[in-house]
């Protein structure tokens, strides 16, 4: 039996995370008759509860996981939006091990999500994932404050909380230059490092 594919989706807020993960999604299916599943975890309701939306508000149908659910064998693929929230309290289990198992039985998966949060830090799930990927897609977006491509996501009311739901009103994507870590007094001369 053949292995499946992971392809990780990666890149800052605005980058076109869940804009790929939906284009896939629903080519995947396009005139091939397989069943997939598109799961997104049931703590973002930033757009809808059982949907992918992404920011330009074209959406999919979507089932809202707290773990990983049952697959069944018909199933080709798997695609898992906003990965970097499958972690707990927001979910049960280890999603790392979960896309393994698909993997094992054949099943291609496809996640997207972020790769670093607004303190410049890896988000584990995403970082796992995407050491396991047979695909990395890295995407950019642009810099609110310059235009240039934005790697980083800039969060304009900087607190202690790393996972906060939010759109435009709380983030917005920055270069390095423009990016900088509200989380501790010589944080602007760190991120300046990178
Ligand atoms: N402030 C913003 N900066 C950049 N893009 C934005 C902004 N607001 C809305 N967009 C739109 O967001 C789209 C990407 O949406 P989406 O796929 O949901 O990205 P991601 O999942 O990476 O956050 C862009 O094509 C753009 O049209
Ligand atoms: C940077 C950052 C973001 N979040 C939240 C904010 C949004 O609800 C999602 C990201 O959505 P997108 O599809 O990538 O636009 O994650 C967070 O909780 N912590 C962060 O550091």
């Amino acid at each position: 039996m053949r292995y499946g594919k992971l392809e990780v989706i990666c890149g800052p807020m605005f980058s076109g995370k869940s804009t790929e993960i939906l284009k896939r999604a629903i080519w995947y299916t396009h005139g091939t008759g397989t069943r997939i599943m598109l799961l997104k975890p049931a703590f973002d309701v930033r757009y809808a509860h059982d949907r992918v939306v992404n920011h330009d508000g074209i959406g999919f149908d979507a089932t809202p996981i707290t773990r990983m659910p049952e697959v069944p064998d018909d199933v080709s693929a798997v695609f898992i939006d906003e990965a970097q929230f499958c972690c707990a309290p927001h979910f049960e289990g280890d999603l790392v091990q979960s896309v393994r198992a698909l993997l094992e039985r054949g099943i291609d998966v496809g996640v997207s999500g972020l790769d670093t949060d607004w303190r410049g830090h890896p988000f584990p799930v995403t970082a796992t994932l995407a050491g396991m990927a047979d695909t990395v897609i890295k995407l950019r977006s642009r810099c609110a404050v310059c235009g240039h491509e934005a790697t980083k996501s800039f969060k304009k009311h900087g607190n202690d909380r790393t996972l906060e739901l939010g759109q435009a009103d709380l983030y917005e994507p920055r270069c390095n230059l423009h990016w900088h870590d509200h989380s501790g007094p010589r944080s602007r001369e760190l991120a300046l490092d990178l």
